[in-house]
């Protein structure tokens, strides 16, 4: 999830993105031909199976193929990359996905399934991976996925856990004060790659949409020095002006900006949008119960829950 900095982060300012203690797991088990099976049981299409060979261009399934496609790309962009990182292009594998990280609602569950699907696929392949060099493999993934635009920040973020700092190809972990987050969900998805479209076309249409990335910088900037300084108040204050700075961007929702208001009324020090927005999740902070009850009576909000900050990324289990 975002600290600060997501959108902007695309056209390379900084982002802080941490990592919480909600983990995808994916095991993969190389099969003695070329096809490729994938279970994800997780995913909205109500939990399907797919099956197809290397060379077959459709999946042999009875959902529409378009939807198979949006809801495989990051799958199957994965496992190509462990198959390309094994030297080993014709690999049948068999995936089973099981993920706690709501999908689609901004708190990265693309990136910690592509990053542990690289990770599982290519040690069953027999190639060891440092985390850095399995986080700039999901970074290509996601990037084609979502149509030639993404930044490291999320990737980076689930393949070596803890808080993280990306600005462009610059990628290092930040040692962070004990962040009393909370999340609110409001039930939806959305596709990233859609929303980040969005953004790309406001900032060729209008110079001021170009300023508010660079205000986003600006304000990830400062959010750093309060980072360092442990200053949770000034913390939530940026959230805050994060949050309006990426409505301003058109991609907040009443659902988002209803959680944000219940948060902050029910104490938080900062509320804001994570993620690619459109609908999905808010990260707030606060030490007390305020945030999460209010969210919880919110009607916009489906489910709310306190987040610890992941010190472990990827890992094999
Ligand atoms: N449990 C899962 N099983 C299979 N694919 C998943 C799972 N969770 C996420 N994904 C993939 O990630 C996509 C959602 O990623 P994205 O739109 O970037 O949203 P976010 O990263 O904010 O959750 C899904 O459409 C699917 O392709
Ligand atoms: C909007 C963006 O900055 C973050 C998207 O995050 P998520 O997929 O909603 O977790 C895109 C990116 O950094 O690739
Ligand atoms: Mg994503």
């Amino acid at each position: 999830m975002y600290l600060f900095g997501e959108h902007a982060v695309v056209y390379g300012e900084p982002a802080v993105p941490c990592a919480i203690e909600r983990r995808a797991t994916v095991t993969v088990a190389e099969r003695g031909d070329d096809r490729q099976r994938v279970s994800a049981a997780d995913l909205t299409l109500d939990g399907f199976t797919v099956e197809y060979g290397a060379s077959d261009d459709a999946p042999d399934v009875d959902v529409p193929t378009p939807l198979v496609e949006a809801a495989m790309g990051y799958v199957d962009a994965a496992m190509a990359t462990a198959r390309d990182a094994a030297d080993r292009p014709d690999a049948g594998l068999d995936v089973t996905i099981e993920s706690d990280i709501p999908l689609g609602a901004g708190l990265g569950s693309s990136a910690a399934v592509v990053v542990a699907a690289i990770d599982a696929a290519t040690r069953e392949l027999g190639v060891d991976l440092a985390p850095e060099a399995i986080a700039e493999r999901a970074y290509e993934v996601e990037r084609d996925v979502q149509s030639g635009e993404a930044s490291r920040a999320d990737t980076f973020c689930s393949a070596v856990g803890g808080a993280v700092r990306v600005e462009g190809s610059d990628c290092r972990t930040l040692a962070t004060p004990d962040l009393p987050f909370v999340v609110g969900y409001d039930g939806t998805s959305h596709d990233t790659g859609e929303l980040v479209a969005g953004v790309r076309a406001l900032r060729e249409e209008y110079d001021f949409a170009r300023d508010t990335v660079g205000s986003i910088g600006d304000l990830v900037r400062r959010g750093e020095e309060a980072l360092r300084e442990g200053d949770v108040a000034e913390l939530g204050r940026l959230m805050d002006v994060n949050h309006g700075l990426l409505a301003a961007l058109g991609v907040s929702a009443r659902s988002l900006d209803e959680m944000v208001w219940a948060a902050r009324e029910g104490g938080a020090a900062g509320a804001k949008l994570t993620g690619a927005g459109g609908g999905g999740c808010i990260v707030a902070l606060d030490d007390g119960a305020g945030a999460e009850t209010a969210l919880s009576l919110t009607p916009a909000c489906d489910e709310s829950f306190r987040a610890e900050l992941a010190t472990d990324g990827v890992r094999a289990e």
